[in-house]
This record gives C-alpha cells, structure tokens and sequence, in this order.
C-alpha cells in the first residue's frame, strides 16, 4: 500500500528520526536521493546545466546540497536565491563545489537542462511569490524536478490557490504527501519518486491522509474460487441498467459485471434491451437472487423505480448515472459512483467547487449518505463514512470516454456480489478498471467496451503474479 501522510505527521516522525540521528543527516539522505534522482533523469551528470530555485527553508537547503553533489560530479549548477535569508550550510557546500550563486534573475544563465524546485516544501502556503513566478517562466520547455512537493500547491488538501510549480518529476522524502496523489495538486507532481528516510517506524501509527492500492494489494483482495466453489457460492450480481433511450449503458455495465469475478449476472431491464444484452453475454440470465445490485447506467427516467426496486433487496448497491440523484438517505454497506457533475448536484454545489476540492466533498458525501463514495477523475477517490479515503492512481486520461463509467459500476458490482465489502469493493474495482484502461490503451484511443474486454487478461496477470 502506498500511504500519504499529512505535513503535521510528517513533521513528528521527522524529528523523532532526527533525534537517534547525527545533526543533519536526514537532509543528507534527502539530498542525496534527490541528486541520484536528477542523475537518472538527466542521463548523467558531466557537463549538464543543473539551475537551482532556492527558498528560505530548509526545503531550499535539499536543493542547495543536491546541487553541491551534482557540481561535485561535473555539472555546472547556478542557484538563484528567493529569499535573503537560505539554508547557510547548503549554499557554503555548493560554494565549496563550485556551484555559482545569482541573487537576482538578471544574473542566470538562459538556458539550463533542468530545473530543480526547492521554493517550498511542507513549510509552504499554497501560491507563488512574483519572483518565483518569473524564475520559472525563463525556462520554458525545461524539465523541472520538484523538490518534496511542487511548490505552491496546497500540501495536505491538494488544492491550488495561485500559482504553483509544475513539475515533471517530484522527489519526496519519507512518505508520500497528499498533494501528490490528489487532484487536482496531482496534475502538478508529475512521475513521483519516494526517497526512504527510514521514517516508516516513526509513522506506524499515524493514519494516512490518503492512500493507493498496490498491485500486491488488489492481488491479496481479488475474490477466487476455492475447490468446492459452484456459482451461487461465488456471488450472483444484478443489473438494473439501461433504458430504451441508453440500451448500450446496459451492455457495458454488464460487460463490466461479467469479467469473471462472479458466479453469475443477471440482468433486469426493458425487454427490448434484455434482449440486446442476453446476445452480446448469452451467460445472462433473468430477475432472481443476487448478493449485490447495479442500478442506475442509462436509467434515464426509470432510475427511482430501478433504485426503489433494488432496495427492496436488501442487499449491498452500487448506485451510478441516473439513480444517484434519487438517492435521499442513509444507505449503509452500498457504494455511490458519482463524477464530478452528478456530486455536485447531489450536494447542491457547483462542479467546480467539487472539482477543486474533491477530498474534502467525497468524504462529505460519504458521510452524509453513510456509505462509500467513489468520486470519478483523473485520480477517482474512494471515501468511506470513517474518514477513511483510497485514491486510484491507475488509468489513463484516454479512459475519459462515454461508458466508461457503465463498465465500471458493473465490476464494482461484481466484486461486492463475490463478497468484499464496499471499501475494497469500490478501491479494486477502481483500480482494475484503470490498469484494464491503461493495457487496452497501450497509449492510444479507448472505447468502453475494449476496458471491460481487458479485464480478464489483467485478472489472469494479476494472478499469476505478475504486474
Ligand atoms: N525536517 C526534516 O527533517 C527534513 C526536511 N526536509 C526538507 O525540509 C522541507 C521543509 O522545510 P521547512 O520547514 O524549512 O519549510 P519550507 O522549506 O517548506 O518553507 C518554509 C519557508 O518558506 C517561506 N514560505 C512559505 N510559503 C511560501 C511561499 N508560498 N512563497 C515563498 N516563501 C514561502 C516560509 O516563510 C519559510 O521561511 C521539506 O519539504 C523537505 O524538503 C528534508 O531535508 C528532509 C529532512
Ligand atoms: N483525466 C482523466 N484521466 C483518467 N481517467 C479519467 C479522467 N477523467 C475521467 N476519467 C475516468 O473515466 C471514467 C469516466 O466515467 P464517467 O464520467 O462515468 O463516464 P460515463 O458516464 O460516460 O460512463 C471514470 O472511470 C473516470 O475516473
Ligand atoms: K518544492
């Protein structure tokens, strides 16, 4: 599992760690990682133009001694001061490297061959001084390395208030920050690479902000048959799905719910798409039992009576399109799948403010419906009414694309029918649903369809313990 803990948390394993250590060595192992980290992306050190944005803190004093390794090892490294108060011994060493040091723009060197961003770090509030901003902008094109988190983005929210860094690589420090896994702070972290200060002791009891599942994690998770397993055993899905106006939403959520998770899936809709649906999946059979519901992919407006009739059950739901917005209570053990628009008019405001604060409003639907909320988007996130929040980092943005949203509500279904609980139900599905989208992708256009058709070579992978 990879974790994401908040700057205060952070802040007490580091001086816990920093209290069995010799005086300085935690930023040693920083800047160290960080320095080994350019090297890889530059290809080498010998000759490269290494430009150092230097804040008052000591996030400033990683890249200070970052830089002095790389001067150390050939590169030329110009380190242009944002404050007038820097990491003293940072800037000594790169002095004693042979690093140069410019106060002022006008100073710099127009070209560089990457740039490291050491403005702010945990220390930082959320926006860019002028002077940073223009430092930034004489590099356009240039890769830029952020040193622990992009400098400006909101560290434990992961929003944006101003300007910010936009980083093509972020180098942490001893535990991921939630701004590097959280829209839309995500979108500004670029690859993440997560040095080990051996702070994980330190952090063992303290709860992450956020966290993201593993292949290991999901493998652990994936429901399988045993020896004696017979279809009912394994769980039975239904799907209430589609309508005259959205047949195909049927046949995707059912091709979702079909990957093989299950023992069996039924189908419950107009008869015209029944029938379209028991063509494309001859496995399909009709109304009965089922451990857990689909309501909702193209109901248009038979989404209250679809909801209506599956909570007549009394089995766990997955809510999706156009049953969420008749959901008006509690609904304990289901999983809502809103996008950023359907939340918004859940809760009564605007898509933008969900889109700009997405942690904060799927934990509040999750506790205001007492149930998991997988919040769809770049990186979808999953709440749960205890606080609890999962972040899917698999996918890829061609997985924007109508339908895609049908498969998945079908494979979250499938998962709670085999028996996980809707925590893990959502998470994992979430999960498959973006590594299927990234195999099928392979970088290139995506239809719906093509996900729910990967989901079983990915189960296949998974399982052989690959990935
Ligand atoms: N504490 C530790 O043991 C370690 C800390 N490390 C580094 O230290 C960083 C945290 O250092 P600090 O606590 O000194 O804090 P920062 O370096 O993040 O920044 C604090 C300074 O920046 C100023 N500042 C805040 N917001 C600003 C903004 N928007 N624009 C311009 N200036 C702003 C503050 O007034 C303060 O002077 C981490 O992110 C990490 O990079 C690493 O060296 C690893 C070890
Ligand atoms: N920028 C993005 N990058 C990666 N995945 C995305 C991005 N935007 C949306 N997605 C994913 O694409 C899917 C779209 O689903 P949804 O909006 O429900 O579409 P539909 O209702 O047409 O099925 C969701 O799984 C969502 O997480
Ligand atoms: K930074």
């Amino acid at each position: 599992m990879l974790r994401a803990h908040s700057v205060a948390d952070v802040r007490r394993a580091e001086s816990l760690a920093m209290a069995q250590l010799p005086d300085g060595a935690l930023m040693q192992r920083a800047a160290a990682g960080l320095a080994a980290a350019v090297t890889d992306l530059l290809g080498g050190t010998y000759g490269r133009r290494v430009v150092l944005l230097v804040g008052a803190g000591d996030n400033g004093g990683d890249a200070l001694w970052a830089g002095a390794r790389l001067a150390g090892r050939g590169a030329h490294v110009e380190a242009l001061l944002l404050s007038d108060r820097v990491h003293d011994e940072g800037l000594a060493a790169l002095r004693r490297a042979g690093g140069l040091v410019r106060e002022d723009l006008d100073g710099l060197a127009a070209g560089a061959d990457v740039v490291l961003d050491g403005i702010v770090g945990i220390g930082g509030r959320p926006g860019l001084r002028p002077d940073a901003v223009a430092a930034l902008d004489r590099f356009p094109g240039v890769p830029v390395v952020a040193v622990d988190v992009p400098s400006g983005v909101d560290v434990d929210t992961g929003r944006l208030d101003g300007p910010h860094v936009r980083a093509d690589l972020t180098v942490t420090f001893g535990t991921h920050k939630a701004a590097h896994l959280i829209d839309p702070a995500s979108m500004a972290s670029g690859a993440l690479h997560l040095v080990d200060l051996g702070l994980d002791p330190f952090l063992e009891h303290a709860a992450p902000v956020v966290e993201a599942l593993q292949p290991d994690d999901v493998r652990a998770l994936l429901p399988r048959p045993g020896p004696d397993a017979q279809k009912y055993t394994r769980g039975v899905v239904g799907v209430r799905a589609g309508s005259g106006t959205y047949p195909g939403a049927a046949l995707l959520a059912v091709a979702g719910a079909t990957s093989g998770l299950v023992g069996m899936v039924r189908y419950v809709g107009p008869d015209a798409v029944a029938d379209t649906v028991r063509t494309a999946h001859p496995e399909v059979v009709g109304a009965g039992r089922v451990q857990a519901w689909v309501v909702g992919p193209g109901g248009g407006d038979d989404g209250a009576q679809m909801l209506a009739e599956a909570r007549a059950d009394d089995v766990p739901l997955v809510v999706d399109a156009d049953a969420l917005r008749h959901v008006d209570g509690p609904l304990p053990g289901c999983v809502l799948t809103p996008h950023a628009g359907e939340l918004s008019a859940m809760l009564d405001v605007e898509r933008t403010e969900v889109e700009a604060a997405p942690l904060r409003f799927v934990r509040e639907a999750a506790g205001r419906w007492d149930c998991v909320v997988l919040l769809k988007g770049h990186h979808t996130l999953v709440a749960d009414p205890r606080g609890r929040v999962r972040v899917t980092t698999t996918g890829v943005p061609w997985l924007a694309t109508a339908g895609a949203g049908d498969v998945l509500s079908g494979l979250v279904g499938s998962l709670l029918a085999a028996g996980l609980d809707s925590y893990d139900a959502a998470s994992v599905g979430s999960w498959l649903h973006g590594a299927a989208a990234t195999q099928a992708s392979g970088g290139g256009p995506l239809t719906a369809g093509r996900v729910a058709v990967q989901i079983p070579r990915l189960l296949r992978e998974l399982l052989a313990g690959l990935g």
